[in-house]
């Protein structure tokens, strides 16, 4: 195997060049011996052992001692037992409350630790009822005691390296009055040894012939500049090969990018763009379409009402009674009108815009002429949700006014949106029908997993709409599903992929 030893971390040369050949290594053994910190010493036992450089060759838990904050203090001050004998020795007998009083230590505490030291023979209580010293100094556990506060100030100690002397000591003390209150925690750790494998060894010898040592400078800094000293070091390589961290930088959403694309190519075009509210009323989201209020033509779309409030404000004139006029009679537009009458309560309900015709509506009263508008909105419907259906869905919707306009500049229009916006090579186009238009085209295109599904429709709007809203001139008119352009565009099968959160997916995905 070729080992390229160059793209090691200083870390792990180190260690490498630190470990005997058949010799076990642990964690702690390279703090100690190399002054690593944890967090070094772990990131090189787990880059070598990735490498397949080392390997674990064993795993014991060991009980140690820490000593508490607790423990710290009675290792600056004393034991109680140990600051009596000394009191009592140096100021002579004296009365338990004294003592207390003089060494600051609660009664318990000293009736405690006085217990202890006359039960060991040390002290004992004289004809005064006065605790005395019975020897000249303190032996047996209270040395081993003192001794395993002063070891654990330097460090936690592991239970394996106590004497079977210090152990019981330990064991009495460690766990006595719960962890607060006793000077040492019990903590057990984990102690993993690693060995080099074979290839292990190979980098090892590769490293020492190479003369790397791990020492090498791998950042100039300016004082080593000024000072010259970056003269005397040598540098790590750089590792050309080594492989980078992968950089994810923020992207667009593919579909918002798809629907700003859709929107600049309308605008350079020379299309303006119009959008308006989600939340509209029955006028202009239908009765301004000229669809009849009681009817089963309304039925084509199942609105979502608001619950609060229910109606709108008032309805802007003379829109309101030109458009009722319209229905009930047909007004002056040459129509015959609906024939009922128009409920002024109705047109009020509010509702979740149901097509972006009523943004078409509401530009109409506007609408410069010539002119041609566009906007993307987004709609809601009451509808089983599926691979090309939503509850919400965008529709491109548009307008194009003039003298001069006719059902060929809407074909035209319609194959532009299906061949360059939705990108399908199969569109059919074909009769349908909506209250607002006559005549009036359905788009059809044919994804390649979904076969042909509808984009939506069009057609010219009748004059019952145009006149009503103070339109004398020809107007073009469309509303096409955009969801399902882009999922014929973005080469995607389901609707519901447009919208998902999974962040990888959308990584995945093909911009346009
Ligand atoms: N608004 C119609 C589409 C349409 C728009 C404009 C003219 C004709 C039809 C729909 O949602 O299906």
């Amino acid at each position: 195997m070729d080992i390229d030893v160059k793209n090691l971390h200083p870390l792990e040369v180190r260690l490498l060049r630190h470990v005997d050949l058949n010799e076990q290594i642990t964690a702690e053994r390279i703090i100690d011996e190399l002054g690593y910190n944890v967090g070094q010493c772990n990131q090189a036992f787990s880059w070598l052992s990735a490498k397949g450089y080392l390997v674990e060759t064993s795993r014991e838990t060991r009980v140690m001692y820490e000593l508490t904050e607790f423990g710290r203090e009675q290792q600056q001050k004393g034991t109680p037992a140990q600051r009596i004998f000394t009191f009592i020795k140096a100021e002579g007998p004296q009365a338990l409350p004294e003592l207390a009083l003089a060494l600051q230590l609660e009664k318990s505490e000293i009736g405690s630790a006085f217990g202890q030291l006359s039960k060991a023979g040390y002290a004992s209580m004289n004809e005064e009822n006065k605790a005395q010293a019975l020897s000249e100094e303190l032996g047996g556990e209270f040395v081993l005691i003192t001794e395993l506060l002063r070891l654990g100030l330097a460090g936690e100690l592991s239970e394996a390296d106590l004497s079977e002397a210090q152990k019981s000591a330990m064991a009495k003390i460690a766990k006595k009055r719960g962890a607060a209150n006793s000077p040492f925690k019990v903590i057990e750790r984990e102690y993993i040894g690693f060995a080099l494998t074979a290839e292990g060894k190979s980098a090892k010898e590769a490293i020492l012939k190479a003369h790397i040592t791990g020492e090498e400078l791998g950042l100039v800094t300016s004082e080593m500049l000024s000072t010259g000293s970056w003269k005397e070091g040598s540098f790590r390589p750089y590792g050309l090969n080594a492989p980078t961290s992968r950089l994810i930088p923020g992207r667009h959403n593919p579909y918002g990018n798809y629907l700003q694309w859709v929107k600049d190519k309308l605008c350079s075009l020379g299309f303006e763009e119009f959008d308006g509210p989600l939340v509209e009323n029955e006028f202009w989201n239908g009765d301004a379409l000229f669809m009849p209020q009681f009817h089963s033509a309304r039925d084509i779309h199942d609105v979502y009402y608001v619950k609060d409030p229910v109606h709108c404000k008032e309805i802007e004139e003379p829109w309101l009674s030109q458009v009722a006029k319209t229905h009930e009679d047909g007004w002056t537009t040459g129509s015959r009108g609906w024939r009922y009458s128009f409920d002024h309560e109705f047109t009020r309900r509010q509702v979740l815009r149901s097509q972006g015709t009523v943004l078409s509506a509401h530009q109409l009263p506007k609408a410069k002429v010539p002119g041609k508008y566009f906007g993307v909105a987004r709609c809601f419907r009451y509808d089983q949700v599926d691979a090309t259906h939503g509850a919400d869905f965008y529709q491109t919707e548009g307008i194009v006014l003039g003298e001069d306009v006719n059902l060929k500049t809407l074909l035209g229009l319609l194959k532009m949106f299906a061949e360059e916006i939705a990108g399908a090579e199969e569109v059919k186009y074909v009769p349908g029908y909506f209250p607002f238009t006559e005549p009036s085209i359905e788009v059809h295109i044919k994804h390649p997993v979904l076969g042909w599904f509808e984009l939506g429709g069009s057609g010219i709007f009748r004059p019952e709409v145009t006149k009503a809203l103070g339109i004398d001139v020809p107007v073009l008119a469309w509303g096409l599903g955009i969801d399902r352009m882009a999922l014929m565009h973005l080469g995607l099968n389901d609707l519901r992929e447009l919208f998902t959160p999974n962040i990888e997916s959308v990584r995945m995905r093909r911009g346009n």
